[in-house]
């Protein structure tokens, strides 16, 4: 199958130090995917590469079959790209911000500044310098960039870093609308887990410089959480520490957790309990993505 990314035996160094280390990755095309790691773990400089800013030592990396490294131009142009530093003009106004760069990179659609500042709730702020922004309105300003040319790839460091909850939801639902209607391949650099959860297709955790986990949720799911912990919210009240055979405890009101061997365990633990006592809901708290991401890093 051919990838829309495909990375393979991939390293990078700054001076003596290996920043990244034998990386394979492959997306597919129209897939969003959740790149983790700690601080320092190599997730910037591995968006660099792939988006053809800086060059690796070794390795063959394909993006839409081309070479980052000699044909870093054709991947920008179809690229956009979220970054800290987000590269706004600040004397400018947002509105001038987006006109210019739409001049840059060609776009024709003479709404589409208009439709970006509109989507991205910045009509009323349209005519103040984009230095003076907060800044959630500078990340939505910088998203509605990279999206001025309707890219097929989007690469975002920490989109919703700086955004209020409503910001958040805003752009995380935009960001999937966009990608199923347009089947735009996402890489999202995040350590909000639970954000990245609810969006992405699979997620790819670098642990220095190396890939050491990738899948969707239920393939880590599958491989790393064996046992169970599952809280049930139920008005049972536990006398012992075991309740048909599964060691349990107190949680809060109505609220008690139950470790099992296994998920298949829960259809059990509910035909006990339902035959005396209602049972309101039941959330296995441990397959989070949080949990999964210190497991693959060996922490529980
Ligand atoms: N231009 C550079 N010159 C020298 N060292 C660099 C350069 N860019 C990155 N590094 C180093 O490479 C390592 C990885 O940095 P990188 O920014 O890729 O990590 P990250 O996973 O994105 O971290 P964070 O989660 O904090 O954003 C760090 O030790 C950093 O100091």
């Amino acid at each position: 199958m051919n990838h829309f990314i495909n990375v393979e035996g991939l390293y990078k160094s700054f001076g003596q130090q290996t920043v990244l280390e034998n990386i394979n990755f492959k997306v597919k095309k129209g897939e969003i995917v959740g790149l983790l790691g700690p601080n320092g773990a190599g997730k910037t400089t591995f968006i660099r590469i792939l988006n053809g800013v800086i060059k690796p030592e070794k390795g063959s990396i394909s993006v839409n079959g081309m070479d980052p490294a000699t044909e870093g131009d054709e991947i920008r142009k179809i690229s956009g790209i979220v970054t800290e530093s987000a590269g706004l003009y600040h004397q400018m106004s947002g509105k001038e911000n987006l006109e210019l760069f739409a001049e840059l990179y060609g776009v024709t659609d003479q709404n589409r500044v208009a439709e970006l500042l509109n989507l991205f709730d910045l009509n009323e702020h349209q005519d103040k310098p984009a230095g003076k922004y907060s800044t959630g309105m500078k990340k939505r300003l910088a998203l509605a960039k990279a999206l001025l040319h309707k890219p097929d790839i989007l690469f975002l460091d920490e989109p919703t870093n700086g955004l209020d909850p409503d910001g958040i939801q805003m752009v995380l639902s935009y960001l999937k609308k966009y990608n199923q209607e347009t089947g735009t391949t996402i890489i999202i650099c995040s350590h909000v887990l639970h954000q990245l959860e609810t969006i992405c297709d699979s997620f790819a955790f670098i642990e220095k410089g190396t890939i050491a986990e990738q899948g969707t949720l239920i393939q880590l799911e599958n491989k790393y959480v064996q046992n169970v912990t599952v809280k049930v919210n139920t008005t049972f009240k536990p006398q012992e520490k075991q309740y048909s055979g599964f060691p349990c405890r107190v949680l809060g009101e109505s609220m008690v957790a139950f470790d099992l061997p296994s998920k298949n365990d829960i259809p059990q633990l509910l035909h006990s309990l339902l035959k005396n006592n209602p049972v309101y809901s039941v959330t296995i708290m441990n397959n989070d993505l949080q949990s999964i991401y210190f497991k693959v890093r060996g922490n529980d």
